[in-house]
C-alpha cells in the first residue's frame, strides 16, 4: 500500500528535507546516522512502524527497557518542523524516520534507495508493548521467532542485523558476554581470542557502562559488509551478532556472502539488505485514514 513518492504533489520537497536535516545532523555528528537508522528499527518493531517511539510522556513506549539507548528523537523533530512550514499536516512522522534511515544509509556510503511512503501515525505508545523488541542475550532462536513474527525470513534477520555495520555499542550491553556469558562466569567461547582482551580493556568489568565502543570493529562509520566478516571470524562485538553465526542455517546466510562466485553470482549484501529494509519499513504500516498525521511528532494530535 506504500508507495514511492507518495508525497510529490503533496509536499514535493519533503524527501530533500529530511535529507538536508540528516546531512547536517551526520556533518557535526557521524554517530547520528547509526543512530537514526537504529530508530526506524526500533519503531518499526512495536505496533509497526507508526511513530510509536517518539511518543513523549513518562509511561510512552520510548522508555521501555527493550528501547535502551535509542535516540535521534530531535532530529525527526527537526525535520518536522521544517516540513510543517512547508507544507503543514501532511508528512507523516513514520515517514520521516524511514526517509532518515534511507538517508543515514546513504551518507555512510550504502546502498541508494527509493524509500515507499504513506505511513500514518499511530495513536497508542505505551511502555509495556515493547516486549516485540530482540535484546541482545537472547537465544537465536528467539530472534528468528521474532523476526518471524514480523513476516522477516532467517535470512532478513542475518541481512538487517549487519545494519551494526555502522555505530557503537555502551558497554552495558557487554556485561554478561565478556563475563558472564549465559551465566558461565567467563566470556562467550565465540570470541576470537585475540580480540578478547582488546574487548576487556575497553569494558573492564565493574568499569563505566556507559563507555561506548563500535560495533564493526575497524569499520564502523562505513556501510559495508565487513561486519559479517568479523562475524564469522571471532570478531563480533554484540552477542546477538555472535549467535548468527553458531546457527547453521544463519551462518550459511552469512558464508552465502563469501563464497568462490558470490561476487559475481551474487547473493550480494547491499541489494539483499535494501529488500529486507523494504520489508522491514512495511511492518503494520497505516495507511488511508487510519491514524493521523502527528503536527509534533512527539505528541498526538
Ligand atoms: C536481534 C536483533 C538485534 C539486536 C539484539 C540488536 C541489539 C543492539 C544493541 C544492544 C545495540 C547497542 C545499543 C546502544 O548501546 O546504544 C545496537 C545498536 C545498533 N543497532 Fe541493533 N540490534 C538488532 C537488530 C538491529 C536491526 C534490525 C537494525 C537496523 C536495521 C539495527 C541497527 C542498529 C544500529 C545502527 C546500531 C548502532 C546505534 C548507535 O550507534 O547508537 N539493529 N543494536
Ligand atoms: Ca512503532
Ligand atoms: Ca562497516
Amino acid at each position: 500500500q506504500l508507495i514511492e513518492g507518495f508525497y510529490s504533489s503533496t509536499c514535493p520537497n519533503a524527501e530533500q528535507i529530511v535529507s538536508s536535516v540528516v546531512r547536517e545532523a551526520v556533518s557535526s555528528d557521524r554517530n547520528i546516522a547509526a543512530v537514526l537508522l537504529r530508530l526506524h528499527f526500533h519503531d518499526c518493531f512495536v505496533q509497526g512502524c507508526d511513530g510509536s517511539i517518539l511518543i513523549d510522556g513518562s509511561t510512552a513506549e520510548k522508555h521501555a527497557f527493550g528501547h535502551q539507548g535509542v535516540g535521534g528523537f530531535e532530529i525527526i523533530e527537526r525535520a518536522k518542523t521544517r516540513l510543517e512550514t512547508v507544507c503543514q499536516g501532511v508528512v507523516s512522522c513514520a515517514d520521516i524516520m524511514a526517509m532518515a534511515a534511507r538517508d543515514a544509509i546513504a551518507v555512510s556510503n550504502g546502498p541508494v534507495y527509493a524509500v515507499s511512503t504513506g505511513r500514518r501515525d499511530g495513536r497508542v505508545s505505551n511502555i509495556s508493548f515493547a516486549s516485540d523488541m530482540p535484546e541482545v542475550g537472547e537465544s537465536i532462536q528467539s530472534f528468528k521467532d521474532k523476526f518471524r513474527q514480523k513476516g522477516l525470513s532467517e535470512k532478513d534477520l542475518v541481512v538487517l542485523n549487519a545494519a551494526h555495520t555502522i555505530g557503537t555499542t555502551a558497554c552495558f550491553f557487554m556485561t554478561e558476554r565478556l563475563y558472564n556469558f549465559r551465566g558461565s562466569g567467563s566470556a562467550d567461547p565465540t570470541i576470537n581470542p585475540t580480540f578478547l582482551p582488546e574487548l576487556k580493556a575497553k569494558c573492564p568489568q565493574n568499569g563505566d557502562v556507559n563507555v561506548r565502543l563500535p560495533i564493526d570493529r575497524g569499520s564502523e562509520n562505513k556501510f559495508d559488509s565487513q561486519v559479517l566478516k568479523n562475524i564469522r571470524d571471532g570478531f563480533a562485538v554484540l552477542q546477538s551478532d555472535a549467535s548468527l553465526y553458531t546457527d547453521e542455517e544463519t551462518k550459511r546466510v552469512i558464508d552465502s556472502y563469501f563464497g568462490f562466485l558470490s561476487t559475481i553470482i551474487g547473493p550480494f549484501f547491499e541489494r539483499d539488505f535494501v529488500e529486507s529494509m523494504v520489508k522491514m519499513g512495511n511492518i503494520g504500516v497505516k495507511t488511508g485514514s487510519e491514524g493521523e498525521i502527528r503536527r509534533v511528532c512527539g505528541a498526538f494530535n
